[in-house]
């Protein structure tokens, strides 16, 4: 707010729209590198109607694409320096720290994570490859490290001993501070109405008019709405995501609470676009497990859906979890609701506007960007300041998507 009988400044250096996880590191990066920068949030924070609410993501070394594991080491390095900066703890695993603590978070392990699916199965080797290993563990060597777990015939598991949980929400409080304290302003409860583009990019808000030479729009389910205004059809498809918990049959006795790894499925049948889960941190003895997948959504109707609606994911999950994970009852004890923003690949887009150089576009994380954010965040400023990017950015060109140029130009 400004102080009363103040104008309110309105020229920045750059504008970031959309203070998820992408667009607060974004601004962070910036706001480090002391460009005068003001981020813009429509909904008062913290809120729950995006992709970065809650509490726990996963965060994990192995990839079956490599230009996501190239990213990982830096990621878990600016993790780690986001900690040290402030004192606070964002995540468990490995680095932070030995395998059992008590902290405000209650009783946490460090998790490790185990990679599922068919023995041999390309994408399940390519991340053993990531990880540099040679073994796979078998139904009985996985039951004896993680007795919560039942593989089943001709199914393997890697084991990523470097993964852990992400304090979802206080991690992102905690990029918000630092950038505030970098000299950056958040103004929430502002959303973005109107972009003029130019030399200067105007932004309309519902409080406000701003200018800066440089924009860059990270507004999550929203992004595609915004890149209609500005002449692009991008193949972004909201989805809603069922984020369901599970409770245990017997309390403690399947090992699955608060002391399981993280695991994620790939190539199984039953689920092919695969089955994810970490322990419990946000409800004691529930285990969260989710499918990778959900409805079409307009994130402006995210909670009209009606009760009744039909539900395919409790099924897949059901029938995972009674082969998989036979000691979680089969229905949902808790659900909850996020956002992804899917594009056809998979791949974020992490580009320029292709006519409007200054304008920069962090978008389609389809339900994998929460741990790569501040590597994430480090490109999309690498390329608001006309910088050469610290990595190959051929999988994130918005060129990839044939027609999409042709809408704009
Ligand atoms: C259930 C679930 C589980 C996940 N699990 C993992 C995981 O384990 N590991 C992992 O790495 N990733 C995971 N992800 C993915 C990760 O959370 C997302 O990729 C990430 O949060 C996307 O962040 P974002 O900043 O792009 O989007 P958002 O968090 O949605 O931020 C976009 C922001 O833009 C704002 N905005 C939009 N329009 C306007 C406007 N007009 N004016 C102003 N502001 C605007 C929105 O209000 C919103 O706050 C998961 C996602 C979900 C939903
Ligand atoms: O990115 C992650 O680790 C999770 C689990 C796998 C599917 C998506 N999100």
């Amino acid at each position: 707010m400004a102080a009363p009988n103040q104008p309110q400044k309105s020229t920045y250096d750059v504008i970031v729209i959309g203070a998820g996880i992408q667009g607060s590191f974004t601004a962070y990066h910036l706001a480090q590198r002391h460009k005068d920068t003001l981020l813009l949030e429509q909904f008062l924070l913290p809120h729950s109607r995006g992709s970065s609410h809650g509490q726990s993501r996963i965060i994990r070394s192995t990839y079956p694409q490599e230009y996501y594991s190239r990213m990982m080491p830096e990621s878990f390095r600016l993790w780690q320096q986001l900690e040290a900066e402030t004192g606070t703890t964002l995540y468990r695993g490995k680095e932070s720290g030995g395998s059992c603590r008590k902290g405000e978070q209650g009783e946490l392990t460090q998790t490790g994570l185990v990679v599922l699916g068919p023995r041999g199965q390309p994408e399940l080797e390519a991340c053993r490859r990531s990880l540099g290993v040679d073994e796979v563990l078998d139904a009985a060597a996985l039951a004896q490290r993680y007795p919560g777990f039942r593989l089943q015939a001709g199914k393997v598991a890697v084991l990523d001993s470097t993964a852990g949980v992400l304090f979802a929400d206080r991690a992102l409080r905690t990029v918000q501070e630092v950038f505030r304290r970098y000299g950056g302003t958040l103004r929430d409860g502002e959303k973005v109405l109107r972009i003029e583009p130019g030399a200067t990019v105007t932004v309309t808000t519902t409080a406000g008019v701003y200018k800066a030479s440089r924009l860059i729009i990270t507004a999550g389910a929203w992004t595609g709405a915004f890149m209609e205004q500005l002449g692009l059809r991008l193949p972004l498809q909201p989805l809603r995501i069922d984020v369901c918990y599970w409770r245990e049959k017997q309390p403690g006795s399947a090992s699955l609470g608060s002391v399981s790894p993280c695991f994620l499925t790939l190539g199984l049948s039953q689920a092919p676009h695969g089955i994810y889960g970490l322990p419990s941190i946000e409800y004691p003895g529930l285990m969260k497990v989710c499918h990778h997948h959900g409805s079409p959504i307009d994130p402006e109707k995210r909670d009209q859906a009606p009760s009744s609606a039909p539900r395919p994911d409790i099924g897949i999950l059901s029938s995972f979890i009674s082969s998989y994970l036979p000691g979680l009852e089969t229905q949902p004890a808790v659900m909850e609701t996020c956002l992804y923003t899917n594009t056809p690949d998979g791949d974020f887009i992490l580009d320029r506007h292709p006519k409007f150089s200054n304008i920069i576009i962090g978008a389609g994380f389809s339900g994998h960007g929460f741990k790569l954010a501040p590597v994430v965040g480090k490109l999309l400023c690498e390329l608001s300041l006309g910088e050469e990017p610290s990595y190959n950015m051929a999988h994130f060109a918005i060129t990839r998507f044939p027609g999409v140029l042709r809408a704009a130009l």
